[in-house]
């Protein structure tokens, strides 16, 4: 149970107090009516029963006085607590689910491999929601529901140990059979929860390649995927309510029968003269507040449960560790790849004993197949991933001491599939800065060649662009990327060289952009096309994650290996065109 709490409340258990509290005198505040209700029928009882004392008629008066002033204290605490309740349950859902987007930042980008796209929405949004309606509700009504018998039991023992014995004895059979189901129900919501996840990710993949699926025709096996994972849901769905149902229902009437006996033992004891009547009544009266909370409590427990599995799913993620590190980036130093291995599968190496060095301000050139893992060097470098074996050192300093953020501060990006956010064309560009000023951005703009088409929009640099930068052409995307990486001035650029899609007057705004980036810094670019690096400083040639060459484009072709097969072969191609 203090895990179950603990759970929920994501370690905060505090958290849960004021709602518990709330309604633990909710329950004891429905109670009173009832004690008082009983207090009428006895002196209206009395009053025939002793006909010479007549009836008390300023206790009546008291009585019910008593019991209005009571119904609107009630009403004005309830009131009041049920809005602290609410807000705690969302405050503290809300700041939850940033704090987890936040910690997600953190983490190593192989998170995201071992996990789908519809996992993580589900966990922030689902999961979340289900812990928040636990919270807001849930909790509430299980203390309500343990605290109030236990008080309740105290109380009525002293009265009629007899009756109380009677209407509380089936209770913890009721807990033991929910107590049996446990390990069932906890399956049960597991596979329910995965179900959804796999849901959710095959519509966002269906969503997400709806333009291959029309242009490929190919929407009766995707669609078949995604009816595949409903139907999946759907069964889970049926099961977690077709098998749990019953056995709730089970404890139900097994605890609710503690009424029915505490009714015929009253009987019996009414009949042999052991019990009065007003003590009957209240019994009766105070059974119907005590057994409403625990009613309730049962028939949520199978959602209860299952956001056990949530708030569990939400710490598992909480517990990943970070990356680590503290110190500063070093700008402007030489960086070094000492003998290092990597595979996003540990078993799988992708990078093999790779050793360079890179001297500050100069161009390094990454070549090499697909596949070869030229990409992969370039993440490691900004640690999206940490090595496995072996060193990358900066400045002399192995980059896993580095704070992650310290180390971005100092690494410039561009991609060849620009992600741009929906936001104005300005914002996008203060991304690289986020405290630059308006003229800061239009220099950036400038030499980033893309000044020209943003001041010919209608709102300029506050022209919303689409998600993903769907209103842009790709070279726009990309000169706008490069305005970003240029207002960072990072000492190190990763370029992915993206110009082999552009167009001839894109590719050449795009060229003299790069020119202005890259100028005065470190730069590692993954080249697709050899001509454009024939200047680099250094060219690395890769093939199946080990280093094979290494050198300037003169010295690599008269080594006449790898480089010098890919040089001709790119010769030939370059004039390819449709028979
Ligand atoms: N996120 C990932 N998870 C698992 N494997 C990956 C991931 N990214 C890349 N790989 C694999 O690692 C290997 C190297 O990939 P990488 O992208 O570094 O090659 P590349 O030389 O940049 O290729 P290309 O020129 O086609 O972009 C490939 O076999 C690829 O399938």
């Amino acid at each position: 149970m203090n895990r179950y709490f603990y759970n929920i409340s994501g370690g905060n258990t505090r958290s849960l107090l004021p709602s518990s509290v709330a309604a633990l005198l909710d329950g004891i505040a429905k109670i009173v009516p009832a004690a008082l209700l009983v207090d009428i029928f006895n002196t209206i009882y009395r009053a025939f029963a002793e006909p010479e004392t007549g009836l008390n008629i300023g206790r009546l008066w008291t009585v019910s006085v008593v019991l209005l002033v009571w119904l609107a204290v009630e009403y004005a605490a309830y009131t009041s607590l049920y809005d602290k309740t609410y807000k705690a349950a969302y405050s503290l859902a809300a700041s939850g689910r940033l704090s987890l987007a936040e910690h997600i930042r953190h983490l190593s980008l192989g998170f995201f491999g071992r996990r789908d796209p519809g996992d993580i929405t589900n966990l922030l949004l689902g999961d979340y929601g289900q812990v928040e309606h636990t919270i807001s509700h849930n909790v509430p009504q299980l203390i309500s529901a343990i605290m109030l018998p236990v008080l309740a039991l105290g109380g009525l023992l002293f009265l009629d140990w007899r009756m109380a014995l009677a209407m509380f004895v089936a209770i913890p059979f009721g807990a033991l059979l929910l107590w049996l189901t446990d390990s069932v129900q906890a399956r049960l919501s597991e596979n329910h929860v995965k179900a959804k996840n796999e849901a959710a990710s095959r519509l966002q993949e269906y969503l997400a390649g709806i333009r291959e699926i029309k242009a490929h025709n190919i929407g009766g096996k995707r669609f078949e995927r995604l009816r595949q994972s409903f139907d999946h849901l759907k069964r889970a769905s049926i099961s977690l309510e077709g098998i749990m149902g019953p056995m709730i229902m089970g404890a139900m009437l097994l605890t609710r029968s503690g009424m029915t006996l505490m009714i015929f033992a009253g009987s019996y004891l009414l009949v042999g003269g052991t019990l009065s009547l007003p003590v009957f009544l209240l019994f009766l009266l105070v059974g119907t507040k005590v057994f409403e909370p625990l009613t309730v409590v049962l028939m949520n427990y199978g959602e209860m449960r299952y956001s056990a599995y949530s708030a569990q799913r939400i710490m598992d993620v909480q517990q990943e560790q970070p990356l680590q590190g503290t110190e500063a980036a070093r700008p402007h130093a030489p960086i070094e790849f000492d003998r290092v291995t990597f595979g996003y599968d540990a078993d799988k190496p992708v990078l093999k004993e790779l050793s360079f060095r890179i001297e500050p301000n100069t161009i390094t050139a990454l070549v090499g197949p697909s596949g070869s893992g030229k990409s992969t060097v370039t993440r490691l470098l900004a640690r999206f991933w940490d090595v496995q074996e072996g060193e990358i050192r900066i400045g002399g300093r192995d980059i896993k001491a580095m704070d992650p953020a310290s180390l971005l501060e100092d690494i410039s990006m561009v991609f060849q599939d620009v992600y741009l956010f929906q936001d104005t064309i300005g914002n996008n560009i203060r991304i690289g800065k986020m405290d630059a000023t308006q003229q800061e951005i239009e220099e950036a703009a400038r030499r980033a060649c893309c000044h020209e088409f943003i001041s010919r929009l209608p709102q300029g640099y506050d022209t919303p662009i689409g998600e993903g930068g769907s209103t842009l052409s790709g070279g726009e995307k990309q000169r706008i990327s490069i305005a970003r990486a240029l207002l960072k001035n990072a000492s190190i650029v990763l370029l992915d060289e993206a110009t082999a899609s552009l167009d001839p007057e894109n590719e050449s705004a795009v060229q003299q952009a790069i020119n202005e980036l890259v100028d005065g810094k470190t730069v590692i670019l993954i080249a697709h096309r050899l001509k454009t690096i024939q200047h680099a400083d250094q060219i690395i040639v890769l093939e199946q994650g080990q280093l094979v060459e290494k050198g300037t484009h003169t010295e690599l072709l008269d080594k006449q290996g790898l480089y010098a097969r890919l040089w001709s072969l790119q010769q030939n191609t370059d004039g390819w065109r449709v028979k």
